[in-house]
């Protein structure tokens, strides 16, 4: 009886304290897992953004998500999903410009399902349109408005924040792109040392950079001050240098009045195509460089030679080097400063460096390569390749060219500063682009300051707590048990 009585007094869950002690443990873990699941409720909430890419090939749909509370931490905003519209660019559908609009319907009902619809009304759309659209702008300015109020009118119907569709300039095109992949990398954020950016598209041509040395032309400079930091960029966009327009001139400039055939060296041997001659002069960047005498509605056969060499000398031409009112000039008389740092390659670059198998290869090796792929006949390139689209396939040898020229002897990437390029598709999952630059400029996602940050990141915040409250019931406890045990003595005693 004594016994029991005794083992009933050392149970300390008969003690009314330790009762209480215990229940607010339980409370505390139950209020710490609830604060914890609360908060990673909130953090799962995504907002959405949209970007159409208007180019001059094709428009593609870019929509981006990025937690809605971290709006202004780096690194946030990811690319959730693309889709690319069938048919060509908008800057085609002059002629029938109600079709511009009616072009975006699939990709646009995609976002729609894409993004959960309580979230449609405060997602912005925007649409940004390239070198397609100033080329027509140039050609016909009343046609290139035209096209984009088919455009506007058609994305103001959509339940999304519409945010305006316009031509962005060559600068913007290359600065954003410039923010694209020094985003993603992280390189705002930690101060790290930015990487430049280089654009190849079917019309223009974008190259950015940061450099130490002065940028003599003022339409070549932009000063960005991000994340507390300050940046001195070079860009330049070349209109009608992107590879289709290239492309076109090198035709031009090949074809003589009243030529019914064309040898090419940059396709390959058997090659044999009938072209317009509409489809070479009627582009303002052959017009421009004064267009063969031609019939307007005649055709030439266009056939391929396939010869690396005579290919590299008709694409050199495509670069002027004959004049510079400045200290020094990539080509065509633009000021242009040394090429520094690394560089990300990407649309075109990567597209072709990738097919010819040459993105880690040095630049003699790439000419070297190009020596034997463009001398392999047609019917045998084809043979080898049966799913590439055939108008992809027939340009490579031209392209891979082009791109070698563009960047050894236009920028002057040399063999020594060759292995600074990378070309790439894509960083984290995210295209290299300027639509998402466009993007998270327009949000005022990127800020000047660098925000005011906690010392500790949230996840740690949270365990760091648990853990001292742990600690402090855990010693709570010890402490409680310590200090009772001459009372329980003590109780002992008077019985
Ligand atoms: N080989 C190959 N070429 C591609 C592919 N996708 C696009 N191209 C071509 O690569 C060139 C550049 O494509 P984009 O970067 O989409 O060009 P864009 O944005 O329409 O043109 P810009 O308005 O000048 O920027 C064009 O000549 C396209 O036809 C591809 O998957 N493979
Ligand atoms: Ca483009």
């Amino acid at each position: 009886m004594a016994d029991q009585r005794e083992m009933k007094e050392k149970s300390p869950w008969h003690r009314p304290l330790i009762i209480f002690i215990t229940v607010l443990i339980v409370l505390a873990i139950i209020a710490l897992v609830t604060t914890a699941v609360v908060q990673n409720r909130t953090l799962q909430k995504y907002k959405y953004g949209i970007v159409l890419d208007a180019g001059s090939s094709h428009t593609a749909v870019y929509i981006y998500e990025w937690p809605a509370e971290k709006e202004n931490n780096t690194g946030m905003v990811q690319q959730k999903h693309t889709c690319d519209v069938k048919g060509k660019g908008i800057s085609s559908y002059y002629t029938s410009v109600e079709k511009a609009g009616l072009s975006l319907r699939d990709c646009m009902e995609e976002a729609k399902e894409k993004i959960p619809t309580w979230r449609h009304r405060e997602t912005p759309v925007y649409l940004g349109a390239t070198a397609g659209m100033r080329l027509l702008r140039k050609m016909n300015e009343t046609l290139s408005d035209q096209v984009l109020s088919s455009v506007e009118g058609f994305l103001q119907v959509y339940p999304f924040m519409y945010q305006g569709a316009r031509i962005i300039s060559g600068q913007e095109e290359g600065a954003y792109g410039w923010i694209t992949v020094n985003y993603l990398s992280d390189n705002f954020h930690r101060a790290l040392p930015t990487i430049g950016a280089l654009d190849l598209g079917g019309a223009s041509t974008q190259i950015t950079f940061v450099s130490r040395r002065e940028v003599e032309s003022p339409e070549n400079s932009i000063h960005f001050r991000l994340y507390g930091n300050d940046y001195d960029v070079y860009t330049h966009s070349f209109l009608c240098y992107g590879k289709d327009q290239a492309l076109k001139q090198a035709l031009a400039q090949q074809l003589k009045p009243g030529d019914t055939q064309l040898h090419d060296p940059c396709f390959h041997r058997g090659y044999n195509q009938t072209k317009t001659w509409e489809s070479v002069t009627g582009s303002p960047c052959v017009s421009a460089q004064g267009s063969p005498a031609s019939p307007p509605h005649g055709n030439f056969t266009h056939l391929g030679t396939g010869n690396a060499a005579l290919c590299r000398s008709a694409v050199r031409r495509l670069f002027n080097s004959s004049h510079c009112q400045w200290g020094r000039c990539s080509f065509n008389g633009v000021f242009q400063p040394p090429v520094e740092g690394t560089f990300g390659a990407f649309s075109a670059f990567y597209f072709v460096m990738n097919f010819l198998n040459l993105t880690s290869a040095t630049l003699e090796d790439s000419k070297e390569k190009m020596v034997q792929y463009c001398s392999r006949p047609w019917a045998e390139v084809k043979l080898s390749y049966p799913s590439i689209k055939e108008k992809y396939l027939a340009e490579y040898c031209f392209s891979g060219t082009y791109i070698l020229t563009l960047l050894e002897n236009g920028y002057n990437f040399t063999s020594g500063k060759w292995s600074d390029i990378n070309f790439i598709k894509k960083i984290g999952g995210s295209d290299a682009g300027w639509t998402l630059g466009y993007m998270l400029n327009l949000t005022n996602m990127i800020p000047a300051e660098a925000p005011d940050t906690p010392p500790l990141p949230h996840a740690g915040y949270v365990t760091i707590m648990a853990l001292f409250s742990l600690l402090l019931t855990a010693l709570l406890l010890l402490a409680c048990k310590l200090f009772s045990r001459p009372a329980c003595t003590q109780s002992k005693q008077i019985i």
